[in-house]
């Protein structure tokens, strides 16, 4: 795949944040997830999100995406509820996992979408791409036919990334999407997942437990706090454009992840 250079392109979803959270919390019967959580998303920015295990990371993609309602607070999508958002299909989810359907080929798992929508006479509102040219997106093409098992972990992920994009979401979710990749797929799947945000303008939300991988995705570094998960420190992340690999033997990268390293040590 090209790397493309430049700032994102179709950045431009009007004034709403991607997302904002005004004192959103989370409880789990009595047990506190996420407290009082205030956070404003600029849409079309690649946010990543570290934190000590249990601070509440994926709690809060998930209360973004409308899978688990707010105790209190408040929880907006580019100005929209959280409900609206998801029937709107203003944001996907990445999962670790790929969870791909096992006995249909990388093809017809992006077309998913589609054929569920259709089935249940919904319209599916799709991007400019079509699922083979969003395939190619990922750097796919050629593996249309190939069912799951015939293809690596990090090809299964971006099989599931296509199918993200299918429906040209502005955000885009990520709970540690390539956290069961090997270093060097990992590094690779960066690479093109920076090319992809910044072809497609979408704002992304990044889970991960890599202090590297937050700074080298990151144009700001969402550090939360454990018990309960509160908001610690928003990092901005003022590295060259467009990042490469060579970019993480610098000391200002390395600035960075140590900075970020002592912060954890502390949440
Ligand atoms: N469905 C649930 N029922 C009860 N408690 C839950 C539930 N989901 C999460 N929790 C609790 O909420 C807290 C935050 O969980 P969450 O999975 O969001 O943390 P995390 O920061 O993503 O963790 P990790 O880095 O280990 O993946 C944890 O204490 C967890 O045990």
């Amino acid at each position: 795949m090209e790397t493309l250079v430049g700032q994102p392109v179709g950045a431009t979803h009007g004034s709403a944040p991607a997302a904002r959270l005004d004192a959103a919390t989370v409880r789990f019967g009595t047990y506190t997830a996420i407290d009082k959580l205030d956070l404003e998303l600029e849409a079309g920015a690649f946010y990543t999100i570290l934190g000590p295990s249990g601070c509440g990371k994926s709690t809060l993609l998930r209360l973004v995406s409308d899978l688990i309602p707010a105790a209190g607070g408040d929880v907006s999508i580019f100005g929209k509820t959280t409900e609206e958002a998801r029937l709107a299909r203003e944001f996907a989810f990445v999962f670790q996992d790929a969870a791909l359907l096992p006995w249909r080929s990388a093809l017809k798992n992006v077309e998913l979408p589609l054929e569920i929508g259709r089935k249940r006479g919904v319209a599916i509102p799709t991007g400019p791409r079509n699922p083979r040219e969003l395939l190619e997106l990922v750097g796919l093409k050629g593996r249309e036919n190939a069912l799951p098992h015939e293809l690596s972990g990090g090809m299964r992920q971006r099989v599931a990334i296509a199918r993200a994009l299918l429906c040209q979401p502005k955000l885009l979710l990520m709970d540690e999407p390539f956290g069961a990749l090997d270093e060097m797929t990992r590094d690779r799947l960066n690479l093109q997942l920076l090319d992809i945000w910044r072809e497609t303008g979408t704002t992304i939300l990044f889970v991960t437990h890599s202090i590297s991988e937050a700074v080298f995705l990151g144009q700001k570094v969402i550090m939360l706090r454990a018990n309960p998960g509160r908001l610690r420190e928003i990092v901005d992340i003022d590295l060259p454009e467009p990042r490469q690999m060579k970019l993480r033997d610098t000391p200002e990268f390395n600035r960075y992840c140590s900075y970020l390293r002592e912060l954890l040590e502390t949440c």
